[in-house]
């Protein structure tokens, strides 16, 4: 791993004007020294890019989306695409969110067509895996993890995408996988990840873990093997907590 870590944060559908704020915080808090340990990317909803744009460069945090459509431009009402969130200064952007996939039936083939999308319009995707916790009960979590990336990852992809492992039970619960089961699932990941981007790329993507990271937890969780950092939902709204946890990487 030659890139700096990731710690990146998700909005979801939460956050106004007001929340910009925030933004300067962490940007204020993103320190010389840690910002050579970590990079710092924060994901607001759409609405909120273009305005956050100068108060999170001046303080060097990245910006990115929470989804975008696979086409570059048309007629598709209410969507945005990829090279509209590059437009307005987005450099990520998350697809295949097991809350898209659940509330809108993403399938795996529309989150590669997204990620294809986003690395056309020059966007790095953070492409989401994970099970539920009835398919881990079944025993099926590495299988579905398996057949996730198999089937979002576009096979020409660089080594630059991210791909975020969120177990779907620890999403917002509290709960968290043991650090053997992460260790476990992330090294099947990247067996996985090289198997389709092939060895040399696929062991320079970086893997993220989600679900449930926060200041309490983030530097245990961030110490584990194929780790390479973090996506983080809740915590991520309060400069104090996001910054907190990229304090693991101090
Ligand atoms: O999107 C997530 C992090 O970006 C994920 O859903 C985890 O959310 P959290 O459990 O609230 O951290």
């Amino acid at each position: 791993m030659t890139r700096r870590p990731l710690v990146a944060g998700n909005w979801k559908m939460n956050g106004l004007m007001a929340s910009l704020a925030e933004i300067a915080a962490m940007g204020t808090a993103y320190d010389v020294y840690l910002k050579t340990r970590v990079e710092l990317i924060l994901c607001p909803p759409t609405t909120l890019i273009g305005l956050a744009l100068d108060v999170a460069t001046q303080g060097g945090v990245g910006l990115g989306a929470q989804d975008c459509h696979a086409d570059a431009s048309g007629a598709h009402t209410g969507d945005i695409s990829a090279e509209m969130l590059k437009d307005v200064g987005a450099s990520y952007v998350i697809v295949g969110h097991s809350e898209r996939r659940a509330d809108h039936g993403e399938t795996d083939a529309a989150v590669e067509a997204k990620a294809a999308a986003a690395l056309r319009a020059g966007l790095t995707p953070i492409i989401c895996v994970g099970e539920t916790r009835t398919e881990r009960e079944a025993g099926e979590a590495l299988a579905i993890v398996g057949r996730q990336i198999e089937g979002s990852l576009p096979a020409d992809a660089p080594g630059t995408i991210v791909v975020a492992y969120e177990p779907v039970w620890a999403i917002g619960t509290g709960l968290t996988p043991t650090l053997a089961d992460i260790a476990d699932m992330h090294a099947f990941a990247r067996e996985r990840i090289e198997a389709r981007l092939g060895g040399g790329k696929g062991r320079t993507v970086r893997i993220l873990y989600g679900g449930s990271v926060k200041p309490a937890n983030a530097r245990e969780l961030m110490s584990v093997a194929n780790v390479d950092g973090a996506l983080v939902g809740g915590a991520s709204l309060t400069a104090k907590d996001f910054m907190a946890i990229a304090a693991a990487y101090r």
